[in-house]
């Protein structure tokens, strides 16, 4: 499977977005991931809808919108109006989550679910079949910078189990402590799209940080 490398503008210089952004662009990044935080799921707060669709104007990457909201229900319609290609939803939120998949589905939007590290993959069994992704976070949600917690590997081969054993193509997506280390891990363990923030935009050089990350 392709390797794909989203980086997070988590770590960007946010009052540079748009440059930011552009750099990536230009480095080889395949998609942009976006984490939207709300202070209540998650101990910050980063950026909502309306940072989302300026950013939709200033790249043609798709935008990776991961929701770390309490009530993601409330607020889907403004991410989809706002542009996501692809919008991720916790298992842990107050919410329906077959009822958001659906919206989120029937909007043309791809529907991804992400699971905190204590949570258990038994979750997805009734949903799997119709999302296009599952985010396995391998730090707990809120902050840039932490380190990949091990365990998240034998998590990502589990779930890769899981998708072949059911005849799916469901991306496996990790967020969280991903480097030049952890990367060739998580590869080999079955996930193909990576998420990183410092990785990237700490790099002297954000091509071949990207390159690395993917293992060509
Ligand atoms: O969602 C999050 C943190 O909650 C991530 O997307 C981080 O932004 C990844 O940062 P690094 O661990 O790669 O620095």
């Amino acid at each position: 499977m392709m390797i794909q490398i989203a980086p997070s503008i988590l770590a960007a210089d946010f009052a540079n977005l748009a440059t930011d952004i552009q750099k990536v662009e230009k480095s080889g990044a395949d998609l942009l991931h976006v984490d939207v935080m709300d202070g209540h799921f998650v101990p910050n707060i980063s950026i909502g809808a309306p940072v989302v669709a300026a950013i939709q104007k200033v790249t043609k990457l798709p935008l990776d919108v991961h929701l770390m909201i309490a009530n993601p229900g409330k607020f889907l319609d403004s991410f989809i109006q706002a542009g996501a290609n692809i919008i991720t939803v916790h298992a842990e939120a107050d919410c329906h989550l077959h009822r958001l998949i659906q919206q989120i589905k029937s909007a043309g939007v791809r529907a991804g679910i992400s699971l905190n590290p204590s949570t258990s993959l038994t979750v997805l069994e009734e949903v799997l079949p119709d999302i296009d992704m599952v985010l396995i976070m391998s730090v707990n949600p809120g902050f840039g910078g932490q380190s990949f917690i091990a365990s998240s590997l034998n998590k990502i081969t589990r779930l890769k189990n899981m998708i072949e054993e059911r005849h799916l193509q469901v991306d496996i997506e990790v967020d969280g402590g991903i480097n030049s280390q952890t990367a060739p891990q998580v590869i080999k363990a079955g996930a193909n799209i990576l998420v990183a923030g410092s990785a990237v935009y700490g790099a002297p050089d954000i091509s071949r940080a990207i390159r690395e990350l993917r293992g060509s």
